[in-house]
């Protein structure tokens, strides 16, 4: 420092050089007669980075600090024809090779005839970079601004005119810069619900932003976007500014509400779902407790809906299912609920019964009447005249339950109760009802557990030709073999493993037996193959499957048994759904070799166009025909009808329920020779059955 002031010129020079030495502030002393330096102070050494040494004594022009020839040479000129320089800003080379943003002041000073420059230079980096970034971020605001994917509109924050929009927002709203800058949105008429407003500018003056909030807003065409509507205050320049970015969200507002309505709601009916109904009911439960009020709860299905699906096929019964929904929401008050929870189960909540229980249980039992009666009117559906009942069960909130779970479980239960007594009727929940819930449950239980470990079992019954006393077939039986209650007939389970699915895997199992029997009977040489048929009862549900066919030929193929030893018991019901897919299915079959009878011929549909499509090789006529048709003149009418129709059909005939030599001897009348039934021998098992095959009136001829 002592030498960077080391003084030239007296006493009053060397005061001056000392007291810059103690200046914050870097300071450059140029003596006016040479122009030369005579100080500079530590400050000036730090900031720029060079010796005194390089300054003093050195002429103006050449100092290191000049960043080129041109600019020093402007510097100088300013500094000599104005004498002095205020604010001058200029950027100096540093020792270290950088240049550096300075404020420069010269003054004149004089001491004693000695005049000086003054020159004092300050460090303006840090201000000039906050320069730089505004500069840089007024541009990057400006660039995201215009560019911006969304709608943005700046406001004057205190006239809340619009002084610029994006070209966003003139895409998405319609409006043209010159339609609204100047303006406020309510000038414009931008808000759908002016009403709005003053809570939306309240929360944005109170919190100083808003995020997302919801808004409706209309476009110069006249179109409502629902939008989300996102400010803050910015300062731009000296402006005080409200920046909004409105976010049109229509679409996706759209799509999450139809998500919503999907989640809550059935997709046939567009009913309320389970969700739904839940939540009602809890709603419900929770509002008659404070106002002392109570619901029904109707649980309500169709009798024998399956049947539907499966003679008429599933659109028919989706065609079905939307009819009577239109009727039982036609039937109820705008307050009740009308819920479906799958299939053919409705649920329908009547709400805000006042009054005793007696009075809310008389009320529902009115509203279920109606319903019953609204959904057994004829209906027409696809062409098809259909008259269905239905039943209902009813559980009160007053009575049965005070959550939706019991009261479900409880309509449920009440509904159990109708179908066990016979349908197409009402019955209110109770408690005994629980005991029949509990015994079917419990029968699909060990229904599931008689598959897995092997109780079922086929039982036989003979088919004999009466002119020969032959037995010519046999029909295949199931029967289950329980572990406690013995050997069990399918009329007591067979609709509980139709009702549950669990048909498929029975099914299959008979399917396997079957075959496997008639390779046993081959290879004990009891039958002959071109003499002896084994038919089979196929579910409609096991016809439909996909790979039905598939299967039916790998039993054959496993087994490897003679495929004409094997014909298909099936129902009416199966030939009218789906005619196409089933006439396709049969052909391929029929192609392998496999015939085809049809059971119960008369109980159903019996149409003739039907049976003239389908390769149907044997007509059986039902024993509830041959039951009366020695006593019923009707029943011998029928029984000749379909004789007479299955000859001229080409088609064999086999008579089922066969119990006395009365009815066998009207059939032998009617040319009908092949039957079976009690009269020649009940369905028996495996030994049973061959020991007939080789009892001597099977071969008495
Ligand atoms: N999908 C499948 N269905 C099957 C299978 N096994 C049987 N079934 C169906 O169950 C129904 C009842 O069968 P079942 O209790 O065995 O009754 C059969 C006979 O025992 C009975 N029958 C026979 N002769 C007489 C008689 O002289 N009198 C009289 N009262 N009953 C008699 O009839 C039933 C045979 O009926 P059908 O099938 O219509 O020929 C029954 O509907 C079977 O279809 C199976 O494996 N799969």
């Amino acid at each position: 420092m002592a030498d960077s002031l080391m003084s030239r010129d007296g006493t009053r020079e060397h005061d001056l050089i000392a007291l810059l030495g103690q200046l914050p502030v870097a300071c450059m002393l140029v003596r006016g007669a040479d122009d030369t330096v005579v100080a500079v102070n530590p400050t000036f050494e730090v900031l720029f980075g060079w010796p005194a040494s390089r300054f003093i004594g050195h002429h103006s022009a050449e100092l290191p600090l000049w960043v080129s020839p041109e600019q020093r040479d402007g510097f100088l000129r300013l500094l000599f024809t104005s004498g002095r320089i205020q604010q001058h800003e200029a950027r100096f080379q540093c020792h270290d090779g950088q240049t550096k943003p300075c404020l420069i002041y010269v003054e004149q000073v004089r001491i004693g005839d000695q005049s000086y420059r003054l020159a004092m230079a300050h460090d303006i980096s840090e201000r000039s970079s906050a320069h730089q970034e505004l500069r840089q971020s007024e541009a990057k605001f400006a660039a995201l601004f215009i560019d911006s994917p969304e709608p943005y509109v700046l406001f004057d924050k205190v006239s809340a005119q619009i002084t610029e929009i994006n070209h966003r927002f003139t895409e998405v709203f319609g409006y043209q810069p010159e339609d609204v800058i100047g303006k406020t949105a309510a000038e414009f008429g931008f808000w759908r619900y002016p009403n709005k407003r003053p809570a939306i500018i309240n929360k944005l003056l109170r919190d100083r932003c808003l995020r997302n909030e919801p808004i409706d807003l209309i476009t110069k065409d006249g179109r409502t976007l629902n939008c989300e509507v996102s400010s803050n205050f910015i300062l731009i320049g000296n402006e005080r500014c409200t920046l909004s970015c409105f976010k049109d969200v229509t679409e996706q507002r759209s799509i999450e509400a139809r998500v919503k309505h999907q989640a809550y709601h059935d997709a046939l009916t567009d009913l309320p779902n389970r969700l739904l109904l839940h939540d009602r009911l809890q709603q419900h439960l929770a509002l008659g407790e404070r106002h002392g009020l109570s619901c029904a709860l109707l649980f309500f299905d169709l009798d024998h809906f399956k049947r539907v699906n499966d003679s008429l096929g599933h659109t028919c019964g989706d065609a079905v299912l939307q009819e009577v929904s239109r009727r039982l929401q036609a039937r109820v008050r705008k307050a009740d609920t009308v819920a479906r929870l799958g299939g053919d189960e409705f649920v329908i909540l009547i709400t805000g019964l006042s009054g005793k229980p007696e009075q809310s249980a008389e009320t529902a039992r009115i509203n279920a009447a109606e319903l019953l009666e609204a959904v057994s009117a004829p209906m027409s559906i696809e062409g098809h005249g259909l008259q269905l009942s239905c039943s209902i069960g009813i559980a009160l909130s007053s009575e049965h339950g005070n959550t939706p779970e019991d009261l479900l479980k409880h309509a449920d239960t009440a509904l159990y109760g109708v179908k066990a007594s016979g349908r197409n009727s009402i019955a209110f929940f109770e408690p005994q009802m629980q005991v029949v819930v509990s015994q079917r449950l419990q029968l699909e239980a060990e229904l599931r557990q008689a598959l897995l470990e092997g109780e079922f079992r086929l039982h036989y019954q003979p088919q004999v030709d009466a002119r020969t006393q032959r037995i010519t077939g046999a029909e295949a039986l199931l029967r289950w073999q329980h572990s406690e209650t013995g050997l069990t007939g399918p009329g007591t389970f067979m609709h509980v493993l139709e009702e549950s699915g669990m048909i498929l895997e029975a099914g299959h199992w008979v399917l396997h037996e079957a075959c496997s029997f008639v390779a046993r009977l081959l290879d004990r040489e009891l039958i002959a193959a071109d003499q002896f048929s084994l038919s089979i009862n196929i579910s409609p549900r096991q016809f439909r499957q996909a790979n039905f066919v598939a299967q039916v030929g790998a039993a054959i193929a496993q087994h490897q048994i003679p495929v004409q030893c094997l014909k298909l018991e099936i129902t009416e019901s199966i030939m009218i759904h789906n005619i196409s897919d089933t006439v396709e299915k049969m052909n391929e079959l029929r192609d392998m070799g496999i015939r085809f009878a049809i059971d119960d011929f008369g109980t159903g549909y019996s149409s003739l166009s039907y049976l003239k499509r389908l390769p149907v090789d044997l007509l059986k006529i039902d024993q509830s025909f041959i039951n009366d048709c020695t006593r019923d003149s009707n029943d011998a009418e029928i029984v000749r009808a379909i004789i007479v129709m299955a000859r001229s059909l080409n088609m064999e005939l086999i008579a089922e329920g066969v119990e006395t030599a009365e009815q066998l001897a009207f059939l032998q009348q009617q040319e009908c020779h092949t039957y079976q039934g009690f009269y020649f021998s009940r369905a028996v098992r495996e030994e049973a059955f061959c020991a007939l095959l080789g009892s001597p009136v099977n071969w008495a001829g």
